[in-house]
């Protein structure tokens, strides 16, 4: 199913925060989402889970309007892994990946859903993990948790805000290629990413958001200019054989 975002305005109180942006995105597309700090990227991923609700656009699943399904429905359709901010749980890990599930448990959870999380912890290869307390897990694991949890959602659609801000190199890598393995499966991921780098590498589209509103959408070729990068971010920079090099 294809997601269509059109003309999304949002607002807090008054303050304007997104103007007019849209984004259509295909299964098997991984989109990065990318801009300066404070230029509306959590606030667009907010929006196409419904957390938040624009008070102007439309966003279409395939041909339903996502502004009109409930949460639950919503939950089968989006997983969302938040950006990583203070400490929301206390129990241990398997709990928390187990309440990725929660869309699909109708009475009580059964082995299966153990065996899900099981295999995602394993392939992940965090299953040691399973048995200890998030809050006392370092930043770089309580992000791969977030990440296994919204696996076990099992949805068409993946929203990852700075899914990888907290890894090592390696992990990074690993939770990109993730991402393009999810969307060779026909899934749609969304990611909001600071490196520039990793978004030229591993997403198929890029929107580049200034002040909440869209400098460019396009290809990582396209978007990652060395124009548009001045223009957005004010730094000078080559781009070298998809590399970007700060000058
Ligand atoms: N709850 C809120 N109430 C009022 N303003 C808010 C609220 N949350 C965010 N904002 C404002 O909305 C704007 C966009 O914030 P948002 O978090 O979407 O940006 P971002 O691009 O994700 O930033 P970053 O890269 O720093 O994570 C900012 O000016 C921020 O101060």
């Amino acid at each position: 199913m294809s997601l269509i975002i059109e003309n999304i305005d949002f607002k807090y109180k008054t303050k304007q925060i997104l103007n007019k942006v849209c984004l259509e995105v295909e299964p098997g597309n991984v989109v990065s989402i990318i801009g300066p700090n404070g230029s509306g990227k959590t606030t667009f991923i907010k929006c196409i889970n419904k957390i938040l609700r624009p008070q102007n656009g439309t966003i279409k699943l395939g041909k339903k309007s996502l502004l009109n399904m409930k949460q639950e429905e919503i939950a089968k359709n989006i997983a969302y892994v938040p950006q990583m901010t203070n400490d929301f749980f206390s129990g241990k890990v398997m709990d928390l990946i187990i309440m990725g599930r929660k869309p699909y448990i109708k009475w009580n959870i059964t082995e299966s859903d153990i065996d899900i999380v099981i295999s995602i912890l394993e392939k992940m290869g965090i299953i040691e993990l399973a048995d200890k307390n998030y809050s006392e897990l370092s930043g770089g694991q309580k992000q791969k948790v977030l990440i296994a949890r919204a696996l076990a959602q099992d949805t068409e659609i993946y929203l990852l805000d700075e899914p990888i801000s907290f890894l090592d190199i390696k992990n990074q890598i690993e939770v990109m290629k993730m991402a393009k393995n999810l969307a060779n499966q026909g899934k749609i991921v969304i990611i909001v990413v600071h490196d520039l780098n990793m978004a030229m590498r591993y997403s198929d589209k890029i929107l580049l958001l200034e002040k909440g509103t869209v400098i460019s959408t396009g290809k990582p070729k396209e978007v990652l200019t060395e124009k548009n990068i001045k223009k957005v971010y004010d730094i000078d920079v080559d781009i070298l054989n998809d590399h970007i090099i700060t000058t």
